[in-house]
């Protein structure tokens, strides 16, 4: 039956398989005890000694030992890096613009969407509420296994739209012989960030990055930018000292596909996820048996044959899953795991889209492939994981926002306010607050009645 070596198809015919089948999801989950450890050693160390401690790991972790004169990347070796990718590759200049413009038009859709709040009270006066921008943000952009302009543009984009006045850079540099330029930071990734008008920006990463953004110089209010698990480790422990984004871990794509939907097209989809990471996680349901027999053979074909087929066998054959289930028990499953994308490569994609609420990001229709929203259709790339989208939104214009509550009374307002608020005051035991009140109440009587 199965023609597929490493991904068996499976049944889930009982609703009550159901938590079973989210929890075989769940990848690393709880961080190790080890990163815990190994990262609040970094980040006491950083605190301690600051910079000194920064150089000190990047060049144990890395292998860089970076100039502690030259930290900062000049900004001419951020247009250095620009105009020769203008020159050198004129077609990548401009798909990176494409990526870029898509990018902040949909942010400030978002910003538009963000609306003060002004009630009038009952009795006179007005509350509300105003957004207003965190002054410094640190984006983490990853290096490690490979470069991640596409994410710069996602961090970026929406803290400048937001407001921010101070955004700080941080990416883990390369050993400098295996770059062209001095600063180990891949040359695309310095080109964007001249194009994205980003002018800070650091070659460190890891936990080390985080601790001195955190309590170093920039003294950041907060964090976004995905990472590894040391750095979503770090990003949890700072969690207190600044604000962060989320914690986002390995990246997952279930997909929900019906006989409309081509196997070739699926079976890149989830070739395409599995590619990140051995610990992402690739899922399809159907109810249809043989497009499910189809899409399997079509992973064992094009994975013989894939550049990247050593990362796709380890995390199809641990994370990957081929379903057979109906049309409910693939909505409940969807529900129940929440995960960071959902595609939707049926024929009638909208008549199911408003059962399926807890999801990061939703691809609606076979032609709205993931790989349209990971480099920049609009909606941001950086998204909740391991079923914290249940509760967490994608990476926005929002996370570089807080709310200011308002209160706007005269004193005809205090007055009339202040007989109940007294009373509850008393009550409370609280007789500050209470004379607080009625001291606003006589000021008016006294100086009107
Ligand atoms: N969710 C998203 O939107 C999104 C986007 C892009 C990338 N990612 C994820 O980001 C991750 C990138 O990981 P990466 O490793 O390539 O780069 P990374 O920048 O996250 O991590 C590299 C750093 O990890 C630290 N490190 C490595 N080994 C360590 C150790 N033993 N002890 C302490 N620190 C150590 C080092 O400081 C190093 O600089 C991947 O998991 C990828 O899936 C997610
Ligand atoms: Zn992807």
């Amino acid at each position: 039956m199965n023609r597929c070596y490493f991904i068996p198809i499976s049944d889930l015919t009982n609703r009550a398989d159901v938590p079973g089948w989210v929890a075989s999801l769940a990848r690393s989950g709880e961080t190790e005890e080890d990163t815990r450890k190994a990262v609040a050693s970094i980040l006491a160390d950083v605190r301690r000694k600051g910079l000194e401690a920064v150089l000190d790991w990047t060049q144990r972790l890395d292998g860089v030992g970076l100039d502690p004169a030259a930290l900062r990347i000049p900004e001419s070796s951020l247009q250095a890096a620009r105009a020769d990718l203008d020159r050198r590759q004129p077609d990548l200049m401009a798909a990176l613009r494409e990526m870029i413009d898509h990018v902040r038009r949909f942010a400030e859709g978002q910003r538009t969407c963000l609306n003060d709040l002004s009630l009038s009270l009952p009795g006179g006066g007005t509350v509300g509420e105003r957004w207003c921008a965190l002054k410094t943000a640190g984006v983490y952009i990853p290096g490690g296994r490979a470069f991640y302009p596409s994410t710069l543009a996602m961090t970026v984009i929406p803290a400048q739209v937001a407001g921010v006045s101070r955004i700080v850079g941080v990416t883990p540099p390369k050993p400098q012989a295996t770059l062209p330029g001095a600063s180990g930071v891949d040359p695309l990734v310095l080109a964007c960030a001249a194009e994205l008008g980003l002018t800070e920006l650091y070659p460190f990463g890891g936990a080390q990055a985080l601790g001195w953004l955190a309590y170093g110089e920039p003294a950041v209010d907060l964090i976004a930018g995905p990472g590894n698990r040391f750095v979503a480790e770090a990003k949890r422990q700072l969690i207190g000292t600044c604000g962060i984004d989320a914690l986002a871990g390995p990246t997952e794509l279930l997909i929900l596909a019906d006989g409309s939907a081509d196997p070739a097209w699926l079976a890149e989809d989830l070739m395409a996820q599995a590619e990140h990471d051995p610990d992402a996680a690739a899922v399809l349901v159907s109810s249809d048996p043989a497009l499910l027999e189809a899409v399997a053979l079509e992973l064992q074909t094009r994975t013989e044959v894939s550049p990247r087929r050593a990362i796709l066998e380890q995390s199809l054959a641990v994370h990957g899953r081929l379903v057979c289930a109906d049309r409910d028990l693939a909505i409940e499953l969807a529900q129940a795991w929440a995960p960071e994308h959902l595609e939707l490569c049926v024929a009638d994609p909208e008549a199911w889209l408003p059962s399926l609420t807890t999801a990061g990001a939703v691809f609606i229709g076979s032609s709205s492939a993931e790989a349209f929203g990971d480099y920049g259709a609009g909606p941001n790339h950086v998204l909740p994981t391991d079923r914290s989208a249940r509760y967490t939104s994608p990476l926005g214009v929002a996370t570089f926002l807080k709310r200011q509550s308002l209160l706007r009374l005269s004193p005809a307002d205090a007055a009339s306010m202040a007989p109940w608020v007294e009373r509850l005051a008393e009550a409370e035991g609280l007789t500050h607050h209470g004379r607080s009140a009625a001291l606003r109440g006589h000021h008016h009587a006294h100086h009107h009645a």
